[in-house]
């Protein structure tokens, strides 16, 4: 089923003309059409309501810098961003938090930029692997939980985008795999026996690649831990995210605490769930 993915580039066609004996790359289009929509799990829907409804409501038309997070949800949001015409794109530049989402923002087109051009960004979306009723988030899934984070912090605005699995009361609830932990290789073993110890984190593991023989290796060249932490613990991600921080070789922990303006869940009824940072919930019908 072809899905807006990270690879778009190997569902690319050939296409060679009679002419040029140099075969052009030509990318299917981040644009879904009726049928390839009407293929998407309940899942994928929900991903996409919700970052449709998240674009449609915070990307503004002067805004010039964005950010463009990581994940299967992003996408969508890039689908959303590249219907609104060239025109409007042609003015913005996208900043991306990893390898996935500058393959996206190159794939479909747009102005490609990175944080040390732009240190200020008009807003970032992302997607996250939780959200508390606080806005609090466990991120780093993939891994991208540092550049993330740098692009959260230097947004004027942040956005989260999710299906309805992600929405919870309290970090931990579904996510159980535990708080990703981006560490230099050197100090990894370290790391691990302070949260396995002092941290209370005693199934803490550090990440294996799924097709590679050894560590998941993060875009920064580091290592990443999953440390599990009891629900208690989860109720109050804040002072765990600045404990684990403050431990040496720990380059940026995935617990995004007060950062998030909203968070857009896509549900299976075709509905999305808004959390504001105030507080306040908004549902909004199919
Ligand atoms: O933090 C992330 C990567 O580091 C992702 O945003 C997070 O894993 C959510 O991904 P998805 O949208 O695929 O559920």
């Amino acid at each position: 089923m072809p899905l807006p993915s990270t690879d778009i580039l190997s569902q690319a066609t050939v296409q060679v003309s009679p002419g040029p004996s140099v075969p052009t790359i030509v990318p299917p289009s981040i644009v879904l059409t009726p049928s390839q929509v009407a293929k998407l799990s309940v899942i994928e829907k929900s991903k996409r309501l919700a970052a449709f409804a998240a674009v449609d409501e915070h990307l503004l038309g002067e805004h010039r810098v964005i950010g463009i997070g990581s994940g299967s949800t992003v996408p969508y949001v890039v689908e959303r961003i590249v219907s609104q015409g060239p025109e409007l794109n042609k003015a913005r530049v996208f900043i991306p938090t990893g390898f996935q989402s500058k393959e996206l923002i190159v794939s479909s087109h747009l102005n490609l930029g990175d944080v040390d051009q732009y240190p200020t960004l008009d807003i970032t979306f992302d997607g996250a692997d939780e959200v508390d009723r606080d806005l609090n988030c466990i991120k780093g899934g993939g891994a991208c939980h540092l550049r993330e984070k740098v692009l959260a912090e230097a947004a004027k605005t942040f956005i989260l985008v999710a299906d309805y699995r992600k929405n919870v009361e309290f970090l931990g609830t579904n996510f159980s795999q535990g708080v990703p932990i981006e560490v230099v290789p050197f100090a990894y073993a370290k790391v691990l026996q302070n949260l396995r110890g002092t941290l209370g984190s005693p199934n803490a593991v550090l990440r294996m690649a799924k097709m590679k023989a050894g560590p998941v290796v993060s875009d920064n060249a580091n290592f990443i831990i999953d440390a599990p932490f009891a629900t208690d613990v989860m109720k109050d991600p804040y002072t765990i995210m600045a404990r684990i921080k403050m431990l040496t070789g720990v380059v940026e922990v995935g617990l995004f605490c007060h950062m998030a303006k909203a968070a857009y869940f896509g549900n299976e009824d075709g509905s999305v769930t808004v959390k504001w940072n105030n507080g306040k919930n908004e549902h909004i019908s199919p």
